[in-house]
């Protein structure tokens, strides 16, 4: 008996099996943590008195042990042939196992089968010094943008913040190209959340806390959805789940290699990944077209751009019939020519639809309400329409600024609160793209999934009624509103075209020559609606509802 209670099975070689006198738990998460700072040490543990697996280390050993590890089990320990090491093994792993105790740490998370740490590249180990020689901790490449990565998840996930203003605060010394991978594994991580989960559900006994949970999340994505190299998941996986839980996030992460594939293909993934609020009212509101709008969410959405007047597409570039230009998901805005002299600005395809249906005439007096950052304004501009720009976010002001002095576009920008604000004189025309919980954009902003609940749409069909009222006061009699919103719930949408006419204001239906480019997005009551699955072969488009209203003379 050894120091630990810990009894070797085997010790030769690099592979090491250690028999537990008892199932303890703690022993078993304290060595899963051990292996994972162990560097190339694999092990694998097999507690006696544990039914079935009892007096069966072998078996058990053969069953675990990572592809292409010599079996050494079953063979006499011998001085000399790397004994010493696993007495070292089992010296930490009680020290360790004593302390946790001692701190009454985060307890075990039910796995244990060790396997190669954070440096392995799951070779077949050298020899036994060199092994240790590996254990000097080195960080695996690629770290920073997992850290970042998890960084995203937290803030989204248990922060509850948008995407967009946690990847502002990731560290600014971070490289681009590592903030831009950080920002695509997280948002595949957020948009097939329910179908990771799913494929991890097997392998963990318990919660994990958040941290150890988000690097799992992570490795799942990075193994079965974004074709990462197996052991630079895996590796990075485990440097980035605190210490505790390294052998865990090791263990699971490899089963999930092995396994994984197979389990996720036989899931319903768009039912998976769609929380079930949203299937329901999507099913309640859409029939059976619920799943292809689920399905659409799946995916990455292209860079959709709208041209200013004249400008000249960027070859790669599809010219849409609605008149934007669409490039393949993934393409940098930034390195685009034409970018910095004004040629463009980014917009998905169906919000470049409301300012079109406004039909917006040159020298007209028109207010954009809710203009931040600006794609709509930058619509009314160019058109040749007289724009005030009200909106009420000082940061998101700045934005505006900034974006319509790229696109050299003269607007009047106020920072104020929409529904209490009022203009000097009325307006001859009013674009109301009010905020709304942007469940049209969930492809675009996989956060917008998991931040809202259907509490929040009836609050944001309040704050929509009563910035409708104020655009209604500001309007010369006669005038026309476009009232929009990016959500896919009709209380956001159709619900207002009932109540408007208690705000003097009167329905003017769309007809599908207002159109021409996407007639099929005009209802037969003569509002708009566009929806992810629309032009599924053209990578589909945002959720957006628009209506038009006049004010009764
Ligand atoms: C959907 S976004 C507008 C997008 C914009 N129209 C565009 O096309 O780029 C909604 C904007 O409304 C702003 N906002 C929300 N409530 C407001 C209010 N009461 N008055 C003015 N702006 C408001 C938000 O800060 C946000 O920038």
């Amino acid at each position: 008996m050894h120091r630990g209670g810990l009894r070797p099975v085997d010790a030769g070689g690099l592979l090491v099996a250690l028999h537990l006198p008892e199932a303890d738990a703690d022993i078993v998460a304290a060595l899963d943590h051990l292996a994972g700072g162990l560097g190339e040490t694999g092990f694998v543990t097999v507690p006696s008195g544990d039914g079935e697996e009892a007096g069966q280390p072998q078996e058990k050993a053969q069953q675990h042990q990572p592809h292409g590890w010599p079996s050494r089990l079953g063979q006499p320990v011998e001085e000399g042939s790397g004994a010493h090491w696993w007495r070292r093994l089992a010296r930490s792993a009680s020290r360790c196992h004593e302390a946790r105790a001692r701190r009454r740490c985060a307890g075990p998370h039910g796995i244990r089968h060790g396997i190669p740490g954070p440096q392995a590249d799951l070779r077949a180990p050298r020899t036994p010094r060199e092994t240790l020689n590996t254990t000097a901790h080195k960080p695996p490449p690629g770290l920073p943008t997992r850290k970042a990565a998890r960084d995203l998840l937290d803030a989204t996930l248990e922060q509850r913040r948008p995407l967009e203003e946690a990847l502002e605060g990731l560290p600014k010394r971070l490289d681009p190209r590592d903030r831009a991978a950080a920002h695509r594994i997280a948002a595949m991580v957020l948009r097939r959340l329910g179908s990771i989960d799913e494929v991890l559900s097997p392998f963990l006994r318990k919660e994990p806390p958040p941290p150890a949970r988000h690097a799992l999340r992570i490795g799942v994505a990075e193994l079965l959805m974004l074709d990462t190299p197996p052991h630079a998941a895996v590796a990075t996986a485990v440097a980035l789940a605190p210490k505790a839980f390294g052998g865990l996030v090791n263990a699971v992460l490899r089963k999930v290699a092995a396994e994984g594939l197979a389990v996720l293909e036989g899931l319903d993934a768009p039912r998976l990944d769609t929380p079930q609020w949203l299937w329901s009212a999507w099913h309640a509101a859409y029939g059976p077209a619920v799943r292809a709008i689920a399905e659409a969410h799946c995916g990455p959405a292209p860079l959709d751009l709208t041209p200013a007047p004249g400008a000249t597409p960027p070859e790669g570039a599809e010219v849409l019939p609605t008149g934007s230009w669409r490039l393949p998901a993934g393409t940098r805005v930034t390195d685009l020519p034409g970018f910095a002299e004004g040629g463009f600005w980014v917009q998905d395809a169906a919000a470049a639809l409301p300012a079109i249906l406004l039909k917006p005439q040159p020298g007209e007096r028109i207010a954009d309400l809710c203009a931040a950052p600006g794609g709509k304004t930058a619509q009314l501009a160019a058109a040749g329409a007289q724009v005030t720009a009200v909106e009420r976010d000082a940061h998101r002001v700045a934005r505006l600024r900034e974006n319509l002095a790229r696109l050299h576009l003269e607007v009047e920008v106020v920072q104020a609160d929409a529904a209490a604000w009022t203009p000097p004189e009325p307006f001859d025309a009013i674009l109301l793209d009010a905020p709304c919980t942007a469940t049209g954009t969930i492809r675009r902003h996989p956060d917008v999934a998991h931040a809202k609940r259907a509490r929040d749409v009836q609050a944001a069909a309040e704050a929509q009624s009563r910035l409708l009222a104020a655009a209604a006061r500001m309007l010369k009699p006669g005038g026309r509103i476009v009232f929009a919103t990016c959500s896919l719930q009709p209380e956001e949408g159709e619900a207002h075209i009932a109540r408007a006419a208690s705000l003097g204001l009167e329905h003017q239906p769309f007809a599908a020559a207002d159109l021409p480019g996407l007639p099929e997005a005009i209802t037969p009551g003569g509002w708009l609606r566009t929806r992810p699955d629309l032009w599924p072969e053209r990578g589909g488009m945002d959720g957006f509802f628009a209506a038009r209203f006049r004010r009764a003379a």
